[in-house]
C-alpha cells in the first residue's frame, strides 16, 4: 500500500509505537495493548489519518512487532512502518528517515495518546503554516507543583502560572525537526525539546483533555470511559 494519506495535504504524521510500556505493567508492548477491544495504535492512526492535511502517516514500531504492525494497519490506512529505537527520541529519528518527499510539515505524535482528535492535529498543521517553526499543544498544571528531593522532603514549591503540561501531536516545519535531531546529542522526552535546544522558537496551541497520555492502568481505565464521549474520528 502506498504511504500516501491524502495527495494533496502537506502534513506528514510520525507515531512513535515502539514503548514496552512497563509503567502500565506486564503485556506486550503499550502500542498493541486493548482499549475499546482494538490496539491503541490503532485508534491513534485512524485519528490522525482522518485528519484532511495529512499526506502521509509513519510508525515506529516495536522492531519485532513490524510485520504485525503492518498488517494491523493494513486496513485503518495507508501507513509506512518502520522498526523503532531504544529510546523514543530513536523512534522519532527512525520514522524521520522514512518520510517520503513532499510533506514539509511533520507532526510527531504519541500512539499512547490515542484519542487525540482529528481536530488538534489540524490545529497543530494550521499553526506550522500560519508560520511556525515549532508548535506544541498544552493544557495549565491544576496541581501546586514541589520540588522533593529524593527522600521525600519538599525543596520548595514552584511558582504554576507560567507552567503548561505537553501533548502531542507537536508539529514542525521540516528543515527544523530534521536539523534538530541532526544536532541531538543528549535523549530528551520530546521533539520541541531539541528544537528549543537549537535556539528555535516553540509556540504553543491549546491543548485536549482526550490527548492524555496513556501511561498507568488508571490511564488506560479512564481512556475506556473517554472514548465513550471522544469526538467522532471524522471531526477533522
Ligand atoms: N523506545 C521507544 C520508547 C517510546 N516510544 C513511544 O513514545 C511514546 C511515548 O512514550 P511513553 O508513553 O512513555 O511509552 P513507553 O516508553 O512505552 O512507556 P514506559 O516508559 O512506561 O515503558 C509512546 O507512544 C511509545 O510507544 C517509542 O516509540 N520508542
Ligand atoms: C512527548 C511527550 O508525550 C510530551 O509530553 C512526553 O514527553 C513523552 O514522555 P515519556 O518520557 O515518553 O513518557
Amino acid at each position: 500500500m502506498t504511504a500516501h494519506q491524502n495527495p494533496r495535504g502537506d502534513v506528514a504524521v510520525l507515531v512513535p509505537a515502539a514503548g514496552a510500556g512497563v509503567r502500565l505493567g506486564p503485556g506486550a508492548p503499550k502500542a498493541l495493548r486493548l482499549l475499546g477491544g482494538e490496539p491503541l495504535l490503532v485508534h491513534a492512526v485512524r485519528r490522525v489519518a482522518a485528519a484532511p492535511s495529512v499526506a502521509a502517516v509513519v510508525v515506529a514500531a516495536p522492531a519485532a512487532e513490524v510485520e504485525s504492525v503492518r498488517a494491523l494497519l493494513a486496513d485503518v490506512a495507508p501507513v509506512v512502518v518502520v522498526p523503532g529505537g531504544d529510546t523514543r527520541q530513536e523512534s522519532v529519528a527512525a520514522a524521520l528517515r522514512a518520510v517520503p518527499a513532499g510533506p514539509q510539515i511533520i507532526l510527531v505524535h504519541d500512539a499512547a495518546r490515542a484519542l487525540a482528535p482529528p481536530a488538534l492535529v489540524e490545529s497543530v498543521a494550521a499553526a506550522v503554516r500560519a508560520g511556525a517553526d515549532a508548535v506544541i499543544p498544552v493544557l495549565p498544571v491544576v496541581d501546586t507543583v514541589k520540588e522533593v528531593s529524593a527522600d521525600g522532603v519538599v525543596l520548595g514549591t514552584v511558582e504554576r502560572s507560567a507552567l503548561r503540561a505537553v501533548q502531542t501531536p507537536q508539529g514542525f516545519r521540516r528543515d527544523v525537526l530534521a536539523a534538530a535531531h541532526a544536532a541531538a546529542v543528549d535523549a530528551l522526552t520530546d521533539d520541541a525539546g531539541l528544537v528549543e535546544k537549537q535556539g528555535g522558537v516553540v509556540t504553543c496551541v491549546p491543548g485536549s483533555e482526550y490527548a492524555l497520555k496513556i501511561t498507568r492502568p488508571f490511564d488506560l481505565a479512564l481512556a475506556e470511559h473517554l472514548l465513550a464521549t471522544a469526538p467522532p474520528v471524522s471531526a477533522g
